[in-house]
Order: structure tokens, then sequence, then C-alpha cells
């Protein structure tokens, strides 16, 4: 199989075909930081990404995510780091008000720690808009998000979405949903496929869930180019270990 990339890797011109990068998402409390360094550097080889998920420790202030960043970013300097804050609404554990994620999301920026960040889609659109010029001036990529923890949008819902987001002026963009059978694992798949198909922009779909764990492993087939796992525990239904994904994925490679 031929995979066509462009220079700064990943995004492909004319074939959907996508080798995805693994992203291993992560948190701790303060005292259980050098446990989890140890299982990422027992699992370096399975991961390109680090997402960091500000939510799942939501009582830390903004200088104790610092420090935390800066310690992985010392640490694991290879790998571009995401910061995360997820809401509850969207599936994680935040429970910040809009004007908290956003004040959060802006003092994150201005630290100029991370490479990416990720923004809700459903965030009020002058705040949202806001963060992702304020990204974009200090040369952060933006990932634009939006998570159906409930059901999965038709297939017209579901590419009017990944759409709207295109406009936004992102890098990403990434919608996970939770399908109730085989055929809302094929919506998905479908919508980043067709999407794809006409765009250079990064796509991102999930279907989350034991049902969609195909979309996990095969979503670059469909031109998806992201895809999450975990080093311990899962953070999202469905969830597959880093090294079970990495080696999963092969066959599609
Ligand atoms: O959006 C996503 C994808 C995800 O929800 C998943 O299903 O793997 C995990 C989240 O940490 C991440 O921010």
């Amino acid at each position: 199989m031929v995979y066509i990339y462009n220079e700064d890797g990943g995004n492909v011109m004319e074939n959907v075909n996508v080798k995805p990068k693994i992203v291993v998402t992560l948190s701790a409390a303060k005292n259980q930081w050098d446990d989890l360094y140890k299982k990422i550097e027992d699992n370096e080889l399975y991961i390109d990404i680090i997402e960091y998920r500000a939510d799942l420790c939501d009582s830390q202030e903004v200088p104790d995510y610092v420090e935390d960043i800066k310690a992985l970013k010392e640490k694991f300097n290879r790998l571009p780091l995401i910061f995360t804050y997820r809401t509850r609404g969207e599936g994680g554990q935040g429970s910040k008000e809009p004007n908290d994620y956003y004040e959060l999301n802006k003092a994150i920026i201005e630290e100029e720690c991370i490479d990416i960040i990720d923004i809700e889609m459903l965030l009020y659109e002058d705040l949202r808009d806001e963060l992702i010029q304020l990204a974009r001036a200090k040369g952060i990529q933006v990932l634009v998000s939006h998570h159906e923890m409930e059901h999965t949008p038709s297939l017209k819902e579901l590419k009017a979405l990944y759409q709207h987001m295109q406009q936004l002026n992102v890098d990403y963009s990434k919608l996970a949903v939770m399908p109730e059978d085989g055929r809302d694992v094929l919506k998905l798949l479908t919508a980043v496929y067709e999407t794809k198909q006409d765009s250079h922009h990064h796509i991102v779909g999930i279907a989350m869930g034991e049902q969609g764990k195909l979309s996990r492993l095969a979503g670059g087939a469909f031109g998806s180019d992201l895809t999450y796992g975990h080093i311990g525990q899962e953070a999202a239904p469905g969830q597959l270990h880093v090294q079970q994904l990495k080696s999963l994925m092969e066959i599609y490679q």
C-alpha cells in the first residue's frame, strides 16, 4: 500500500490512507508522577504524542499544571504535548464553567509550554475564537474537538460538524461519538473518509466503546490522523493500551 505524506508529516494529499499518530492520554496526582514517568519510558516506542488531561486533576491551579507540563517536556522532549481540559458534558471530569475554562486555557497558552491545545467546539463562540487566535499567535497548533457521549449523529450531521470545525482556522478537527452498533461506527468512518477527500486538514474520528474499537485501529485507512490510547487505565470508553494499539495497527500499514 502506498502512502503519500506532505513534509510536515501525516497529512495526506492524494490518498486518504494516513498513518495515524498515537496519542497517549495521561494525568497524575502530584505524588504519582514518578510511576507515570516510568510507564511512559517503558512505552515510549509506542507513543507519538502526549495528551495531558488537566481535568483529571481538576483541583490544580495554573502553576501546578505548568510545572507538570514542563517536567514532562524536559523528560520526553521528542514528544509533542497536547493540553486538554475536558469538561463533564464532553465526557471529562472538568467542572469549570466557560469563563474559567477560557482563563485556564489562556494562561496555559501564554506560558508557551505546549505544542497543541484542545479547544471544545461548543465553548461560547467569542471565547472559543479568542482562544484559537491567541494560540495561533503563539505558534501553538489548535485541535478543536466535540464529543457525543450518548449517541452517533447522522452522517449528514457529522460531515456538517467537520465542515464547521474546519472553518474555525484550526489544525485538527476531532469528533468522538458513542456508537450503538456497527452501522454507527461506519457512519463515523464514512464522515472521516468523505471529509478527508477534499481536505488538507488533520481530521480525527473516534467511535468510542467496545463497538468503536475498530475506529481506533483502522481509522487511518479512512483518513483519521490521530488515535488515542492509554498506558494503564483507559481515559475514555474503548481506549486500548498504546502497545496493543501499535501492534494491531501494523496490519493496516
Ligand atoms: O478527545 C479525546 C479522545 C478520547 O475521548 C478517546 O475517546 O480516546 C480521549 C480524550 O482524552 C481525548 O481528549
